[in-house]
């Protein structure tokens, strides 16, 4: 999650709108704008709310929307939601997020400075601080303002307003440091849904900024695979090694090391195919076979270089990531012609990092000045793209040779944005 995703993040009305009636009106918001949705049913039990939770988990699928449960952590987990909201009075947030994991949605509410410094300190993704206006929905006392600008100055975490705010109230929160406003009755009691929501959006852009706009600042790519044709050269890595030693390859290794680094390709072969050579040399036939094939035959995809002169053009830099150490990553672009595109190249080998460690994508931040959110980290591989959500970059999933169905169904789920090739992420930089 995004702190733009909270620019007008909605909350089902269920005192009101049920079933079919509940999904409709969401649909219209959805449709209008809403940057975000929460469902919120104080009255019904799990079991007859979940088929509404899951219904509308699938329409914010489909909008490609975070879906958060208010209150049920269980259900959250259960139906496979995005994370939950919870109240000083809620579960706690220690258990939810052990209970959820490290990378799903946890918004807390925060009343006061004291609040917010806890749930920062125990790993909430974002907070919701109100009431900031007399709420229809809920009777909740309410915020001072100066209360919510020493939250927003002191917290790192992205904040949400929520109560009682309509279309006429809104401005009243420019400059207090928020980054969207949470609505209930606004959206959902509005004779006309759809327009109520493209008024409300058009508001909270205009307030709180942008959401998904503009092009980036950076932008994080795969050199292997995505941007160049190396997928058979890594393909046959493992297997023309264990063939020299000997060996006959499982008839799923290529899809086993797929996820992994080249160090941990090598730990693996030896570690399953008693081999004679320690990881060391392994690794060093794996560079040498990299090289051969990288000097003699490797490409850059079709519409690699109009994408990078595009970027170029754009001003937006581009850094390469690669499995393979840097000058072996550098030769590759060299080799390619794609060197003097790149503003850098980040490697997994050099650092003795692999995709899941946010730190791989904050190298990239080292040179350039630029905002991790307004930096999108193009991804072919599950575990790249959620480690650079987590690390809150702005994610990508496209699609590379090697990929099976899953997971490319895990990555369009998952990423920020999709796109099907690189044509289709040269348009989006134009
Ligand atoms: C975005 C957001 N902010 C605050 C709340 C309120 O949560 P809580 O204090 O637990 O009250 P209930 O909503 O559970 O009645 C929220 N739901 N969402
Ligand atoms: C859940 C909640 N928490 C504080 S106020 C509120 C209700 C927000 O609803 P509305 O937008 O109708 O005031
Ligand atoms: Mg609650």
């Amino acid at each position: 999650m995004k702190a733009e995703d909270l620019r007008l993040y909605a909350i089902t009305d269920c005192a009101h709108y049920t079933g079919q009636a509940l999904i409709d009106r969401t649909k219209a918001l959805l449709e209008g704008g809403i940057t975000m949705l929460q469902f919120r049913d104080k009255t019904r039990g799990r079991e007859a709310a979940r088929p509404d939770a899951e219904a509308l988990l699938a329409l914010c699928r489909a909008y490609r929307v975070p879906f958060v449960i208010n209150d049920d952590v269980e259900l959250a987990r259960e139906i496979g939601a995005d994370g939950v909201h919870l109240g000083q009075d809620d579960a706690a947030l220690r258990l939810a997020r052990m209970k959820l994991g490290p990378d799903k949605v946890i918004g807390i509410s925060a009343h006061n400075l004291a609040e917010a410094q806890e749930a920062q300190a125990g790993g909430a993704t974002y907070l919701g601080c109100g009431a900031v206006f007399p709420s229809q929905s809920k009777d909740a006392a309410c915020l001072a303002p100066g209360v919510l600008k020493e939250i927003t100055d002191t917290i790192d975490l992205p904040v949400v307003a929520i109560g009682g705010i309509t279309g006429d109230n809104l401005d009243q929160l420019a400059g207090l440091g928020c980054d969207g406003a949470a609505v209930i009755s606004a959206l959902y009691g509005a004779g006309d849904p759809l327009a109520a929501t493209k008024a409300l959006r058009a508001q909270a852009e205009a307030i709180f900024g942008p959401y998904g706009a503009g092009k980036p600042q950076a932008l994080i790519i795969p050199l292997d695979r995505v941007l160049c044709d190396t997928h058979a050269a890594w393909a046959a890595l493992a297997e023309t090694y264990l063939t020299g030693v000997g060996k006959a390859a499982g008839p799923d290794l290529a899809a086993i090391l797929r996820q992994r680094t080249l160090a941990a390709s090598a730990a693996y072969i030896k570690h399953n195919y008693s081999v004679p050579d320690g990881i060391s040399q392994i690794l060093y036939e794996f560079d040498y076979d990299l090289e051969d094939y990288y000097r003699r035959q490797a490409r850059l995809q079709p519409g690699a270089q109009a994408f990078l002169d595009q970027c170029r053009t754009a001003g937006i830099p581009v850094i390469a990531l690669s499995d393979a150490s840097s000058d072996l990553a550098g030769l590759l672009a060299d080799c390619t012609g794609c060197a003097d595109a790149l503003a850098g190249i980040i490697s997994t080998a050099d650092g003795h990092l692999d995709r899941t460690e946010p730190a791989l994508y904050r190298q990239a931040l080292a040179d350039i000045e630029a905002d991790p959110n307004q930096v999108w980290v193009v991804e072919d591989h599950i575990d790249g793209l959620r480690t650079a959500h987590r690390a809150g970059f702005t994610t990508l999933a496209i699609p590379a040779e090697g990929q099976d169905d899953h997971e490319w169904s895990r990555l369009q789920a998952e990423a920020d944005q999709v796109v099907e090739s690189l044509a289709a992420l040269k348009d989006l930089v134009k």
